[in-house]
């Protein structure tokens, strides 16, 4: 039974596993796409804050505080030296195409750049200044990186400064972009596969914990922790089995009662008498070896199965339990009292099934009780 539930529990966490795998790659997949585009937010936002910094000198020459040409000039040195992000840059080039300021391509300085083409054949200076005089825009081509004569695929954000006719470009290489991406995401994901895998194992080690408690309220009785009579029926074939293996030993059923226990609780109490229980069954597990089977079978009712040589050995184990009991010493509201066990032996051959052995145990138990009590009979 609990290995079904074993395997219905992998199940379940293969099939949670499966769902969390599913997840993390549309989590990867949406929330790389967010990225993307804040990325994108963050490069048009760069661009506009470009055109702010222009319009602050623009101010002043229109003030006439400095000339136009020395504005020009302090907007166009206080972008040069603004970088953001790996490798982003603003460039600015003039509405016919002259780039006017690129911190990392000097020599194309002061030329005209509108006939240039990227590797891939697109005539990226027409597009920057097209999108910049149409409210701004976004154009994808390919440019070398700073310091590096290969030109890797980039995304700018170009807008344009109509009194001085300026389109001013920043942009994002898509190489760096997904590496940021990536490696942001990695982290994530790998934080959330943590917490997962913790999640999953707390799971299962409390599943497996009250799987535990309840294999053991199935297996044994609470107040006295003896195996109880259903569990005997589960590994009856068990022992039937070591009975036909085992050819040097006998299987021996022991059937013990408490006398006149119905006095017990009635004098002292049902408490009390579920002490009695208890302590009787101590003594049946310190007095029987430990793959013996020591059962609570009814009330103040008990079995031990188990294997001996002969007959005679395990009627000294039912004499050594039946002494040990009556010298048991207990006291009730400062009275003290004894107690004594009768029980029957029965030894269970193959001519014979253990139900019947068992009842055979029974009689003679009854015919204990009828010589007296605290006595045992084979
Ligand atoms: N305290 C306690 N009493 C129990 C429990 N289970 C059964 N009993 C009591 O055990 C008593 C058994 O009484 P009887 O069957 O008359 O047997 P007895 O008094 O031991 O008499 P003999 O067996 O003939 O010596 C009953 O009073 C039950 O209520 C239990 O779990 N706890």
């Amino acid at each position: 039974m609990y290995s079904v539930i074993y395997k219905r529990l992998i199940s379940v966490f293969l099939l949670i596993s499966a769902g969390a795998l599913a997840f993390l790659y549309f989590f990867f997949l949406s929330y790389s796409n967010s990225l993307k585009e804040e990325k994108r937010a963050q490069s048009k936002y760069i661009s506009e804050v470009g055109i702010g910094i222009i319009e602050s000198f623009y101010i002043l020459a229109s003030r006439g505080e400095v000339s136009v040409e020395d504005a020009q000039t302090l907007a166009m040195n206080a972008l040069e030296s603004a970088t953001f992000g790996e490798n982003g840059y603003y460039w600015i080039n003039s509405g016919d195409g002259v780039l006017l300021m690129q911190p990392y391509t000097p020599e194309r300085v002061g030329t005209n750049q509108i006939d240039w083409v990227d590797s891939n054949g697109a005539q990226v200076f027409r597009d920057f200044i097209g999108k910049a005089k149409n409210g701004g825009g976004w154009v994808s081509y390919s440019w070398p990186k700073p310091h590096s004569a290969l030109e890797y695929p980039k995304i700018s954000y170009i807008s344009y400064f109509k009194p001085w006719d300026w389109a001013l470009g920043t942009g994002i290489y898509l190489d760096d972009m997904l590496e940021n991406i990536h490696r942001i995401i990695l982290k994530a994901s790998g934080a959330l596969l943590l917490s997962f895998i913790s999640f999953v194992v707390l799971v299962l080690l409390l599943v497996n914990y009250f799987v535990r408690q309840l294999e053991d309220v199935a297996i044994r009785d609470p107040l006295t922790n003896l195996y109880t009579k259903r569990f005997l029926g589960e590994i009856l074939p068990t022992i039937i089995n070591r009975r036909q293996r085992d050819k040097d030993n006998l299987l021996a059923i022991i059937f013990l009662d408490i006398d006149h226990f119905k006095s017990i609780n009635d004098r002292f109490g049902h408490k009390c008498g579920d002490e009695v229980l208890a302590k009787v069954a101590n003594v049946m597990v310190d007095n029987v070896r430990s793959n013996d089977y020591c059962v609570r079978f009814g009330g103040e009712e008990f079995v031990i199965v188990g294997f001996f040589e002969n007959e005679e050995a395990a009627f000294n184990c039912a004499e050594r339990v039946r002494r040990k009991t009556s010298r048991l010493k207990f006291k009730h509201n400062h009275i003290a009292f004894e107690i004594t066990i009768s029980a029957g032996v029965a030894i269970n051959d193959e001519n014979e099934s253990f139900q019947e052995a068992l009842s055979r145990a029974d009689e003679k138990l009854y015919h204990a009780k009828h010589s007296g009590r605290n006595t045992v009979v084979v």
